[in-house]
């Protein structure tokens, strides 16, 4: 029989009179009481896809059966290389062909790609109905379904067009994550760890010490992990929702990361494999510019290895690379701007001379 549904943490993330909770626990998303602060609809549309959809759309559709007079279910081909104008409109196509008015009720049920997606169709249908995250992957419930980043990749570069837009409730539900990959579990713990260097050495040693609980998926492991990750990030988003300045530490990794999954053509590289090498390349330039030292840098990539992840990156050439990375949303007049690590548990955005740069990717990237 399954355990009695749990709420294990509640994390809240302050932003006025579009603040919100993050639930965090076990056996949430089939407890009707889960959803009784989810916005009154008459209609509810669940995005998922052809992988999660079969898993858990039923269970939510009767969870929140009682809240709507329709449930629909939307299923998007599952994949970052999905994550384009033709499937968004799919979300379109159904929200109008339902019928479904302007206080419609999106949950995104689902990894990242369902989360951003969903969340932009939200931003956009009727110019905004309200959405719930519905996280099934580790990324996701310690990363995107928190902070209202939404969009979509172009083939030039990674979130290219998207809206700041916040949902009106997340929900983590732990168990879910027992039927993720394993490679998809170890991506997320990229975006697990990058939260160490950024702001918070004392989670880094205790992901050290919970590394062989995280990995077998230990339910109090991971309540500690998603409840800790969504109380740093909820505190930068409080202060600075849309990346004017502070927000910016969240991209540690992401000028080399997104440049890989770009560069690569989206879905070879999962988004957290990439920007686990890219923390791996940004604190070698930490290093280079005499933040960090070497013992510390190699401490991180230790533990970003001990999770699984690739620490050695795509030979795209350093033409390529900087080329991708001037597209990057943080670059000014043309000039790449970088997260780096200032010491451990603080980050600053900077630019940085080309041929560092180069060395970087000479140094951590596989010869082109
Ligand atoms: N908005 C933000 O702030 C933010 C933050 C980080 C990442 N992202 C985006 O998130 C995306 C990556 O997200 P992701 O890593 O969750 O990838 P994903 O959404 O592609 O999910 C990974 C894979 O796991 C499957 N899956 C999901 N839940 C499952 C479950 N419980 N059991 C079995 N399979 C399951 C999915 O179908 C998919 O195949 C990228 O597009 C990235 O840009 C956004
Ligand atoms: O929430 C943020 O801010 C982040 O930067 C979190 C990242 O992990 C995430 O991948 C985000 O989507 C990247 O944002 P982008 O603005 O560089 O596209
Ligand atoms: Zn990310």
């Amino acid at each position: 029989m399954a355990a009695a549904p749990s709420v294990l943490h509640q994390v809240p993330i302050a932003l006025g009179d579009r603040s919100y909770p993050i639930v965090i626990g076990c056996g949430l998303l089939g407890d009707a009481a889960t959803w009784a602060d989810a916005p009154p609809a008459t209609q509810g549309v669940v995005v998922t896809n052809t992988t999660v959809g079969p898993l858990y759309a039923r269970r939510l559709q009767g969870a929140i059966a009682s809240r709507h007079r329709d449930v629909h279910v939307v299923v998007l081909p599952d994949g970052e290389a999905h994550k384009h104008w033709e499937t968004l409109n799919l979300v379109f196509d159904a929200l109008l062909g339902h019928g479904c008015d302007r206080k419609t009720v999106i949950y995104a049920l689902g990894g990242g790609v369902v989360g951003d997606m969903a969340g932009f169709a939200a931003a956009c249908y009727m110019r905004g109905v309200p959405f719930v995250q519905v996280p099934t992957t580790l990324l996701a419930q310690v990363d995107s379904s928190v902070g209202g980043k939404t969009g979509i990749n172009h083939p030039l570069g990674k979130n290219m067009i998207g809206a700041f837009y916040q949902p009106r409730l997340v929900v983590c539900d732990l168990d879910t994550l027992q039927t993720l990959p394993a490679r998809e579990f170890s991506a997320g713990m990229a975006e697990v760890i990058k939260y160490g260097p950024i702001a918070d050495t004392a989670f880094l040693d205790w992901i050290e010490e919970n590394m062989a609980s995280l990995t077998r998926r230990d339910t109090a492991a991971l309540a500690h992990a998603v409840k800790r990750c969504c109380e740093i990030k909820a505190d930068v988003v409080g202060q600075d929702e849309r990346e004017s300045g502070l927000r910016a530490i969240l991209n540690f990794g992401h000028t080399f990361g997104h440049a890989i999954e770009a560069g690569l053509g989206y879905g070879e590289w999962l988004h957290g494999e990439a920007v686990g090498c890219g923390m791996v390349m940004a604190m070698h330039l930490s290093q280079r510019l005499g933040y960090v030292d070497g013992a510390w840098v190699q401490r991180v990539t230790a533990l970003l290895q001990r999770a699984g992840l690739p620490t050695v990156g795509p030979a795209l050439g350093p033409d390529r690379y900087l080329e991708l990375m001037r597209v990057d949303k943080k670059a000014e007049a043309g000039e790449i701007r970088f997260v780096l690590i200032e010491r451990p548990g603080a980050a600053i955005v900077r630019g940085a001379p080309d041929d560092l740069v180069r060395q970087v990717i000479a140094d951590c990237c596989r010869p082109s």
